[in-house]
């Protein structure tokens, strides 16, 4: 259908396919994207002209790289009965139960590859160490520092874990990949292969709930769900000293509690407290209601300041461009910006008032899911310093130009 320049100095070979499924006008859409691209130019575009690069980008990528897995093997409901998020995700979706809930596919912007190297070309040592290693820490705290760092691990364990075989494997890396590291070989456990009942095969599954839903502190499933819950004033558990509690064997309670470490778990306890104070603030205010109603409502309010404070706060420092600040207030408030949206809602649909708050979910014809590239793109363990230091906070201790180093984690 689309038109096609089929020079391979252009195109790569393995797009030929894709622009060809694309209608005449997208395919042109496409050409322009591509040389714009090419030629390494969109960030350097005055706003307008970045933000419209930005939105036909979208535009493709929504109409031809948003790719279920698996079939939609869930049921209609009720749908006033579920107007808050549920401990697994269900009953989330208007036009299906399933939808988003825990133990769902994860989806593909692109077809799995059909190289006849598979997962071997590129090869995975070329990856580590031309893509993926640090050759040098470069510390830009002014711009993006640790706490950043701990904000996307964060973010990540609200959204997505593949789920893994129980049988470990052993990868021993290539002498010249491991010269430079203290372990010669990798242990880790294999994504597991779930049959998906549809041309795929096989896909994998999510262990978190997909849903921007707090369920890194709220959990991601019912029993999750209990253990973080004090089921008095809706009020989550966190210890008397602000941080954490934590069980028998020293394990923080908490949502989702996986590779934790101090970073991650100080935004835990920090959100745990933002969620008691606007359940004392929701009780003052009204008065009858149970925990269970001020839990529900507690938690769709600090969800969505989450899922703002990602939006318009971290995704701005962390891509400082003017265009990427535009995009994203035009993602949150539209093209009529923030006090016509504080005025009158979001009346006009997606473009003049935004994503958020619509009536109807806008998901293209896709069932909602997060996607493999979407994870592979966040694994940014290259953020994480080598060594973290602790430093002495203690109003009676602290030097404030140069507060004393209490510990130092390599
Ligand atoms: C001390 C901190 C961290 C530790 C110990 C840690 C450890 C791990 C481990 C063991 C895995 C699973 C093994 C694998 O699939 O490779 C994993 C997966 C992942 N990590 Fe981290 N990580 C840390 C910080 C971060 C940070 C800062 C990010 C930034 C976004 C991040 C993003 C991810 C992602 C996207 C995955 C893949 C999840 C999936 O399989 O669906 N991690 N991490």
């Amino acid at each position: 259908m689309g038109f096609s320049l089929s020079s391979s100095w252009f195109l790569h070979p393995e797009l030929h396919h894709v622009v060809s499924k694309m209608s005449f006008f997208d395919s042109f859409l496409f050409y322009i994207v591509h040389l714009v691209d090419k030629l390494g130019l969109w960030h350097r575009f005055p706003v307008l002209l970045g933000v419209a690069y930005l939105g036909i980008r979208r535009h493709l990528h929504q109409r031809y790289n948003l790719i279920h897995v698996g079939g939609i093997n869930g049921q209609g409901y009720d749908t006033d009965e579920f107007s808050y998020r549920t401990a697994d995700g269900k009953c989330n979706h208007p036009s299906d139960d399933s939808i988003g809930s825990q133990g769902t596919f994860i989806g593909r912007n692109m077809p799995p590859c059909t190289s006849q190297y598979g997962i071997l070309d590129p090869h995975p040592s070329v990856v580590a160490t031309k893509l993926l290693a640090r050759k040098r820490f470069i510390d830009n705290g002014d711009q993006f520092n640790v706490i950043a760092c701990s904000w996307i691990q964060f973010m990540i364990h609200d959204w997505v874990d593949h789920l893994e075989d129980t049988n470990q494997i052993e990868l021993e890396a290539p002498e010249g990949v491991a010269s430079g590291c203290p372990l010669k070989s990798f242990k880790f456990f294999r994504t597991k292969k779930v049959l998906s009942g549809d041309h795929h095969k096989s896909g994998a599954v999510n262990t978190r709930t997909p849903w921007w839903d707090g369920s890194v502190i709220y959990g991601n499933d019912e029993a999750g769900m209990r253990r973080v819950r004090v089921f008095k004033d809706a009020k989550l558990r966190i210890s008397g000293d602000g941080l954490l509690e934590r069980d028998e064997r020293g394990v923080p309670i908490s949502g989702d509690i996986r590779n934790s470490w101090s970073g991650f778990s100080m935004l835990q306890a920090l959100f745990v407290k933002e969620h008691n104070s606007v359940c004392e603030m929701l009780k003052e205010r009204y008065p009858d209601f149970d925990d269970e109603k001020l839990y529900r409502t507690a938690r769709l309010v600090t969800a969505a300041v989450i899922a703002k404070i990602h939006t318009i706060d971290w995704t701005l420092e962390l891509l400082k461009t003017d265009t990427l600040t535009a995009g994203m207030r035009i993602n949150w408030y539209g093209f009529l910006g923030k006090k016509v949206k504080d005025k009158i809602g979001a009346r006009f649909g997606p473009i003049l008032s935004g994503l958020v708050g619509l009536k109807k979910p806008r998901d293209h014809g896709v069932p909602y899911s997060l996607t493999e590239e979407f994870v592979s793109v966040y694994r940014m363990h290259c953020l994480l310093p080598d060594t973290l230091i602790l430093r002495d906070m203690r109003p009676e201790n602290v030097d404030k130009e140069n507060p004393a180093i209490e510990r130092e984690y390599r």
